[in-house]
């Protein structure tokens, strides 16, 4: 990989606000960002994350990192998982509570898989960093400037991620926990 910049795939800008803030300077590789949508692949996270990886070290010709996020509701057998961009963008935090109306079960988690593509060679093979979350779907609270936060209430707290201080958030989040792991991984 030498020392060329590892760079960070992603149409998003809440997540990357994010990864900057969690991983901070605690990456041992030059990480810069680019703003593209890649396709949302179908499939299991596993592998959504390996085509969405290699997808973007051909397109930035160098090692890239890549992130998708699945959001899983335990009474619908884990769904809308990968595909809840769609649902997330049609239906809003309010939706996706009233999703679950018709189930007691309204126990959810969030699920972070990074994917790092160290070449655009074809036969590079992707790493995956993953961490998850658990909570419960709820009816929606707090600011409503990133995804699904205001109806995501982590196990253990009373505040919903959108009414948590960034800074609590990326204690317990999905998306750190998976990032703790990356660390651990180029760290050593
Ligand atoms: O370009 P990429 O990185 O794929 O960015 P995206 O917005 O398309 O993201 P995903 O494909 O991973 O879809 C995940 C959806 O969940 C939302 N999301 C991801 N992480 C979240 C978080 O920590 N809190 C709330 N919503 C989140 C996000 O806004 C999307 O609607
Ligand atoms: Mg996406």
């Amino acid at each position: 990989m030498g020392d060329q910049p590892v760079v960070f795939v992603t149409g998003n800008a809440k997540k990357l606000e994010e990864v900057a803030q969690i991983l901070g300077q605690k990456f041992p590789h030059k990480l810069v960002s680019k703003k593209l949508d890649l396709p949302e692949y179908q499939g299991d996270v596993d592998f959504i994350c390996k085509q969405k990886a290699k997808a973007a070290a051909k397109i930035v010709n160098g090692p890239a990192l890549v992130e998708d996020s699945c959001l899983c509701f335990n009474a619908m057998g884990g769904l809308p998982g990968p595909y809840i961009k769609w649902f997330q963008d049609s239906l809003g935090p309010e939706g996706l509570h009233r999703m679950l109306a018709g189930w007691e079960d309204k126990s959810a988690y969030a699920l972070c898989t990074f994917g790092f593509c160290p070449s655009p060679d074809d036969d590079a093979v992707v790493l995956l960093f993953q961490g998850r979350a658990d909570g419960t779907i709820v009816s929606p609270r707090g600011p409503r400037d990133f995804g699904w936060d205001p109806c995501f209430q982590p196990e253990n707290y009373s505040l919903t991620f959108a009414e948590m201080p960034k800074e609590e958030k990326n204690k317990i989040s999905h998306r750190s926990q998976a990032l703790a792991k990356m660390r651990e991984h180029f760290c050593n």
